[in-house]
């Protein structure tokens, strides 16, 4: 089979994009995904993400893990599939589209994406973490000297053990200013470090402010991949009206065999 994708990135979190609006990509197909995620021996990505016709919606989001799994949602990779959206000439820039999550709404404005989030009724606050799902499961844990943390090594031993099989994506944090985080992430199911990850710094800015390290609801967060902005309401006990707002580029574009 000869595959047309685009490769995109948000915050340097990339993925090889397909069109499945006509059903060809082979949905079951692990090895296939893992097979084009591959940084040698494939195209080289993070995750890859389908997009697909949905009927009550501009379009639907399809995210895999470059393990070749399906998963749960993928901030970067939504804001990633708006702008694909966009450049296909499916949505101008205001956009309503099915994820596995649910219905986001998003906005896009010169290649910066703005994703509304689903909102977040729970926060697990532990002694030395916090824990709480924004689309995907989130391990958050301030940590000093971020930059010299070996995160794939200390996010690899949390991942596994305390989250088991199933795992959760490992967030470390230092707070740089008032409403400003310094952010680096380990993904399950890329079983690394990632250059960014969108529902994890969604998680950081509430549990940052949840735990009353900021008073700001407008978090600042710098990945090594770039800077992301998160906003946010407060909702009784949860947080509602939550967006992430930051950059997606289309990197390249071709067709492979497979
Ligand atoms: N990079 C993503 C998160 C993707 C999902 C994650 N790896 C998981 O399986 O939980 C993001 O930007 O949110």
């Amino acid at each position: 089979m000869k595959l047309t994708f685009y490769k995109y990135q948000g915050t340097g979190n990339d993925f090889v994009m397909v069109d499945n609006r006509q059903g060809v990509f082979p949905k079951n197909d692990t090895k296939l995904v893992s097979f084009l995620c591959d940084r040698k021996f494939g195209i080289g990505a993070d995750g890859l993400i389908l997009l697909e016709n949905d009927e009550k919606s501009d379009f639907k989001m399809v995210y895999y893990n470059a393990d070749g799994n399906e998963s749960s949602m993928c901030g970067n990779g939504g804001r990633c599939l708006v702008a694909f959206a966009n450049y296909l000439g499916i949505v101008k820039e205001e956009t309503s589209f099915l994820a596995v999550d649910g219905l986001h709404h998003a906005t896009i404005s010169e290649e910066m994406v703005s994703l509304q989030m689903q909102n977040v009724d729970k926060i697990d606050t532990k002694p030395k973490y916090f824990f709480l799902d924004t689309g995907s499961p989130h391990h958050v844990q301030m940590v000093e000297n971020l930059d010299n943390l070996n995160v794939f090594k200390e996010g690899a031993k949390l991942r596994y053990g305390v989250y088991g099989e199933k795992g959760s994506n490992i967030n470390f944090v230092e707070q740089l200013s008032d409403n400003s985080f310094h952010v680096r992430t380990y993904e399950r199911g890329v079983e690394n470090e990632t250059l960014s990850c969108g529902t994890g710094v969604t998680a950081v800015a509430i549990s940052m402010f949840d735990s009353g390290k900021t008073i700001s609801n407008e978090i600042v967060i710098n990945t090594p991949g770039g800077e992301l902005k998160v906003s946010f309401e407060k909702n009784g006990s949860g947080y509602k009206n939550i967006s992430l707002i930051g950059p997606a580029k289309q990197v390249f574009k071709g067709t492979i065999e497979c």
